[in-house]
């Protein structure tokens, strides 16, 4: 495909997404419909799409409007690009600029990127942070690998991935955590990740699971499992007794493989099984949040996180953090993440937990933002006395 076929195909996908459907299906059913695309192709338009969706708003704004031209011209106006040797209507290229494509400079939120709704409460919860993290969340995130160290060493994946023509460097967020510097792509396709030794992971996240307190022996229930990635992270801390849960057990259901693939034993539990099976040494609670920590590499979540789902977010949360409170040892641990930059669904409840809850005390917490290099997340680590 041309550079001008990428971006018509990149609109027709980024038209479809306004229309309501999902990113990474409106990418699939697009590679499907288009079998002439090669792998170059589909990469580069499933960047063009990512990128249009990261910069929604200030890209409609430069680019004449809220559609998947305007969003395309915006991008291209963004980067300095003079649209109009692309824009030829020739072949697969977009129809010509005309005056209807004119754009004006983005200001406000919309120069930040950000719902406008959203915007004070996040000026009050990161103060002078808030432009520099808004601005890195307008680029692509970094990729970042967890060294499996019970499977290997993050010196010998180095040169192991170097020998492959991946160069990656540690990451200082996590001892684990090494940062991918070229052939991202590639990473999947190689024996260090098939054998176990890695696994894709945010540094920020591998973060999370270094500031729980895991030893060995312990008894572990991950409550928010999900795929299981936390899961897997504190099975190579140490030698645990893991218990992996999720409300939709339908999200664990890749959990088994990647546990196989890392050598690592996981007992699924349902939610009926919990009460039998505790009480735990340390339960996790990865709970479901805005995800406004990571909304560089999951853009679609900024522009559909409501007020409505926000309130409905908090009320979750803390029916969680009660319920797996519940599942705790005397002595024993509790821990609280989100990948929120937002003090409600951090701190607050924590806050809000104490109180209601006057046989715990905080042991640490600690909010990490783009500005530390991976995904904005926060973490706290209770104890209960009682
Ligand atoms: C942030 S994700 C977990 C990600 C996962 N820990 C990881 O590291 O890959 C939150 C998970 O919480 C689950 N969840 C939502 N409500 C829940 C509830 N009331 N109890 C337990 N899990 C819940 C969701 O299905 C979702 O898989």
């Amino acid at each position: 495909m041309t550079p001008a076929a990428r971006l018509s195909a990149a609109m027709a996908i980024l038209d479809r997404i306004l229309g309501g459907t999902p990113a990474e299906q409106a990418l699939v059913n697009w590679a499907r419909a288009s079998r002439f695309a090669g792998s170059g192709d589909r990469n580069a338009i499933r960047d063009l799409v990512f990128d249009a969706l990261r910069c929604r708003r200030s890209h409609a704004v430069l680019g004449g409007g809220e559609t998947g031209r305007g969003l395309i011209l915006g991008g291209l106006r963004t980067a300095g690009v003079d649209p109009a040797p692309l824009f030829t209507g020739e072949g697969h290229a977009p129809a010509p600029i005309g005056p209807e494509d004119a754009g004006a400079a983005p200001t406000g939120a919309a120069a930040l990127d950000l719902p406008d709704w959203i915007f004070p409460q996040l000026q009050q919860d990161l103060g002078d942070d808030l432009a520099p993290i808004a601005a890195a969340m307008r680029h692509r995130a970094p990729v970042f690998l967890r060294v499996n160290r019970a499977r290997s060493t993050r010196e010998a994946v180095q040169a192991e991935l170097a020998a492959e023509g991946v160069e990656t460097r540690p990451h200082p967020l996590a001892e684990t955590a090494l940062e991918v510097m070229t052939n991202p792509r590639k990473v999947q396709t190689l024996a260090a990740f098939t054998e176990g030794r890695v696994e894709l992971q945010d540094a920020a996240s591998q973060a999370v699971v270094e500031a729980l307190p895991l030893t060995e022996g312990m008894r572990v229930l991950d409550y928010c499992a999900g795929g299981g990635g936390k899961t897997l992270a504190m099975a190579g801390r140490a030698k645990l007794r893991l218990f992996a849960h999720d409300a939709d057990p339908r999200r664990m259901r890749d959990l088994p493989a990647r546990a196989t693939r890392a050598g690592v034993r996981v007992t699924l539990s349902q939610s009926a099984d919990l009460d039998r099976q505790a009480p735990f040494d340390l339960v996790l609670t990865d709970v479901p949040c805005s995800g406004s920590g990571s909304w560089r590499r999951a853009p679609e979540g900024k522009w559909l996180i409501t007020p409505e789902k926000l309130e409905n977010l908090l009320k979750i949360q803390s029916d969680i953090l009660d319920r797996a409170a519940g599942l705790v040892r005397a002595g024993g641990w509790l821990g609280y993440a989100t990948c929120s930059l937002l003090t409600a669904e951090n701190r607050g409840q924590i806050d809000a937990f104490l109180a209601r809850q006057p046989g715990w005390s905080l042991h640490q917490d600690r909010r990490l933002t783009p500005l530390d290099g991976g995904d904005g997340f926060y973490v706290a680590v209770l104890q209960r006395n009682t």
